[in-house]
């Protein structure tokens, strides 16, 4: 048998506690494969001589026990949910070694390979901080030489993330059980400030980042002398902190209220239980599965965003909450949605304990529901702040959103503590969060200033994704009150505006505090930082520009595409696929003018626009350009809801050519849908436009889109070449309206008259892979980047 040697607990567990190994990406893959270890325990400190189930995670180079299947870490569950980090303190020999560990060694020879590559990079890391230090520690003259820090290290006397696990484990208790009610094995060990100068440092002890650099050297001032001096100070600065005027009050008073369900709670628990008996029994059958496509760097992923389709949607924002996890997931992740609850949404259940948090000095609790689809846990924070505005999500006055999204970061943050999803919270472990737009760039600053400020979370990141930039929660600066952070990071949210003066700026502060930055085009991240496309935040991104990355969307293609679209089972349309395009196609266009009331012409091109009514989309040009297709034998059918002038607009044009032309004021999901197989064209004049979806679904059904130029529209929709025979649809470069008349121009000349070209279009449309498969590979690198960044 391997023997491991002894494992620390980096938390004392309670005498005769029940002990659950597990590995912390244990839905990817499935459960089974990650070498569970149930068993009744003494519980001694240190566990010697551990043998079956963890000759499958032997593998602990860097001093972690890892699944040797998909290299997460072991942690460890004990005493009904009460969690432990667990490291090995001392490997002992792979002699003796049975067949079967053996077997399974060769079985995951290929799992093996993959992991090289960031073992490497891990290695090359330590590498390079362990010659940092050295450097600073001559330089100060530290007290604790690196040799005494290394020393601790070899000894396991400290975490690979934290400085004097043991010293301040006491504080560290206390903290946790007054602030976060549960225990995750991390220290508090006080601001990076303090730790990186002062304290005996681990192995992989963190070197600030760049942004990190700028906080630095913008609070630098701020730092009293007593509090980054002293080494005993590091030592305590739990207690120091915990006490201090500048830790928030959500903090403090996040209280745990009456468990809520805990029958189910436990019932939830104890089926995972079952689960891991059963699957551990049938180690044949878990060898069968196939390594995860993020091979070793699977990662506990949630992404945090204030609408999720199906259940929430304004606009694209809903899309990609509701889609780019579950391909996230596909790839192997162990991935959650956070996002809050608006209405009753039936597939979602009520779990954890309610908690409370202050917003504006006033307590509000939450409570929690879950639902786990396609391998996805869609987690909604329940608060009476989110009832009943589905129809409305962004409604209120300026001050009613910022209250309500600061309760949204301020719980979101917390969820991977409190939430069991599947009967296991995520911790903090391998964790990254995607917060998207202004709404949950409070997110990445409450990660830093609560948690890794002091110490805690110091492997979560979080990456801030911008969907629209001109929507950046500004505010007078007075509204810094009631986001709830020490008085030093205001510098944060300062913004100096050439029209208004200094105001207060959230996405500003997101954008600077976020580990990396992503954007949902390559050309919507270079018109960012220009001053036309960065709308004010264009200096902050320049100066960032090393943390951002552009990656397209991608779209759901269970959802969207016309050989499953469920809108189209009814009413006379019918769904299709490239076999039957033409046929296809052709029913759904004439179900269209029929439910519509238009007049039913199967040759008459159908011009389709879908979208919010404002300014960014363009719908105006449209108008503009109305005369003209007037002129034309077209019809024109235009869905959206915004601006009150435009719906005005929308409904007036209908009554002037009702032979002609419909506008649908509303949301209709439904709707856009239909629009979408029905139409020939899809018409996206858009001023600007991050991304876009609605010509990526276009495409996907055969319609052919005419889009300005710009944005993602211009990464995405190749212009047509009649010579070479290649393009997906027409462009113009500039948004006005005879530049939209002109290539709709040329647009309806194929239709009429060059068949086999649109059809041509059409094919290629409707081949090209615009899943998010692709946009998952890419943000994972970026999470990948996200987790070796210090
Ligand atoms: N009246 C209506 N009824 C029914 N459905 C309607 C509708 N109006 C819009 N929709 C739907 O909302 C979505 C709109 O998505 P977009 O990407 O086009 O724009 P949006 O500007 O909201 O998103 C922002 O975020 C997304 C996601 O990153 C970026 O693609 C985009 O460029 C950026 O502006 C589509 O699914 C569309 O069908």
């Amino acid at each position: 048998m391997a023997s491991l040697g002894s494992l620390q607990f980096l938390s004392e567990p309670k005498a005769e506690s029940s002990l659950l190994l597990y590995c912390i990406n244990r839905r990817r893959p499935r459960s089974g494969s990650c070498g569970y270890w149930p068993r009744k325990s003494p519980v001694p400190l240190h566990l010697r001589g551990l043998s079956c189930g963890f000759s499958r995670s032997r593998d602990a180079e860097d001093g972690w026990l890892k699944c040797s299947f998909c290299r997460g870490r072991m942690s460890g569950l004990y005493d009904r949910g009460q969690f432990l980090s667990v490291r090995a303190a001392g490997m002992g020999s792979a002699e003796g070694d049975d067949g079967d560990s053996l077997e399974t060694e060769d079985k995951l020879q290929a799992t093996i390979e993959k992991s090289k590559r960031v073992l490497a990079m891990q290695r090359d890391l330590l590498n390079q901080i362990a010659e940092r230090r050295k450097l600073v520690s001559t330089i100060k003259n530290s007290t604790i030489s690196a040799t005494e820090a290394e020393t601790a290290y070899e000894n396991g006397m400290s975490t690979s993330s934290h400085q004097d696990v043991a010293s301040t484990s006491d504080n560290y208790t206390t903290f946790e059980d007054n602030v976060l009610g549960q225990t995750n094995g991390q220290s508090f060990s006080g601001s990076p400030l303090h730790s990186t100068k002062e304290a005996p440092e681990s192995v992989l002890t963190k070197e600030p980042d760049k942004a990190e650099r700028n906080l630095e050297s913008q609070f630098s001032s701020k730092v009293t002398p007593s509090s980054s001096d002293s080494p005993e100070h590091s030592n305590n600065i739990s207690s120091v902190s915990v006490q201090s005027t500048e830790m928030p009050s959500f903090l403090s008073s996040t209280l745990e209220v009456e468990p809520l369900e805990v029958e189910q709670n436990e019932s939830l628990k104890e089926s995972s239980l079952q689960n891991v008996d059963n699957e551990t029994a049938d180690p044949v059958s878990e060898d069968m599965e196939p390594p995860p496509l993020a091979g070793p760097n699977v990662m506990n992923i949630i992404l945090v965003a204030a609408e999720c389709a199906p259940w929430s949607k304004t606009g694209g924002l809903g899309d990609v909450a509701g889609s780019l996890p579950k391909a996230l997931a596909r790839r192997g992740h162990r991935v959650m949605v956070v996002a809050p609850r608006y209405g009753n949404y039936a597939e979602a259940q009520q779990i954890g304990e309610r908690k409370r948090y202050k917003v504006d000095g006033q307590d509000h609790e939450v409570s929690y529901f879950q639902a786990y689809i396609d391998g996805v846990d869609f987690v909604f924070i329940d608060s009476p702040m989110f009832r009943h505005i589905e129809n409305n999500i962004y409604g209120g006055n300026r001050v009613d959103i910022l209250k309500r999204m600061v309760l949204f970061c301020k719980a979101a943050v917390e969820v991977p503590w409190h939430v069991p999803c599947g009967g296991i919270c995520y911790g903090d472990g391998n964790l990254v969060f995607i917060a998207n737009d202004w709404h949950t760039a409070l997110l990445p600053v409450y990660l830093k200033a609560y948690y890794r400020d002091n110490g805690l979370m110091s492997f979560t990141r979080s990456i801030l994704v911008i969907h629209n930039i001109a929507h950046q929660g500004r505010g007078p600066v007075d509204d810094f009150s009631f986001v709830d952070l020490p008085p030093h990071y205001i510098d944060l949210f300062k913004l100096y505006d050439p029209l208004g003066g200094d105001h207060f700026n959230i996405f500003a502060a997101g954008l600077k505090t976020a580990d990396r930055v992503v954007t949902v085009s390559h050309g919507y991240a270079w018109e960012l930082k220009t001053s036309e496309g960065g709308w004010g935040l264009h200096n902050i991104i320049n100066e960032m520009d090393w943390k951002l990355r552009g990656i397209v969307n991608g779209i759901d293609t269970k959802e969207w595409s016309p050989q499953y679209d469920v809108h189209l089972k009814s009413d006379g349309y019918t769904n299709y696929s490239l076999e039957n395009l033409q046929t296809g196609k052709a029913q759904c266009k004439e179900a269209f003018q029929r439910e519509l009331g238009l007049p039913v012409h199967p040759n008459v091109p159908l011009l389709g626009f879908i979208g919010r009514l404002d300014h960014q989309k363009g719908v105006d040009l449209i108008a503009e350009a109305v005369p003209w297709l007037m002129g034309q034998d077209v019809q024109l059918v235009m869905l959206g809801t915004g601006r009150q002038d435009l719906e005005q607009m929308l409904r007036q044009f209908e009554g002037q050519h009702r032979d002609k032309i419909r506008g649908w004021v509303g949301f209709s999901v439904k709707m856009a849908h239909r629009i979408t197989a029905a139409s020939d064209i899809l018409l996206m004049p858009s001023r600007f436009e991050p991304c876009g979806l609605n010509q990526l679904y276009a495409m996907s059904y055969g319609t052919i889109p005419v889009v300005h130029a710009v944005g993602g529209l211009r990464d995405t929709v190749e212009p047509f070449d009649p010579f070479n025979n290649t393009g997906l649809g027409w462009t113009f470069d500039s948004a006005e309206a005879n530049k939209l008349i002109n290539a709709l121009g040329y647009c309806l000349m194929t239709y009429r008259q060059y068949k086999e070209s649109w059809e041509g279009i059409q094919r290629r449309g409707m081949t090209k892979d615009l899943s998010w498969d692709n946009a998952a590979r890419n943000y994972e690198e970026v999470l990948v980047a996200a987790k070796y960044q210090w």
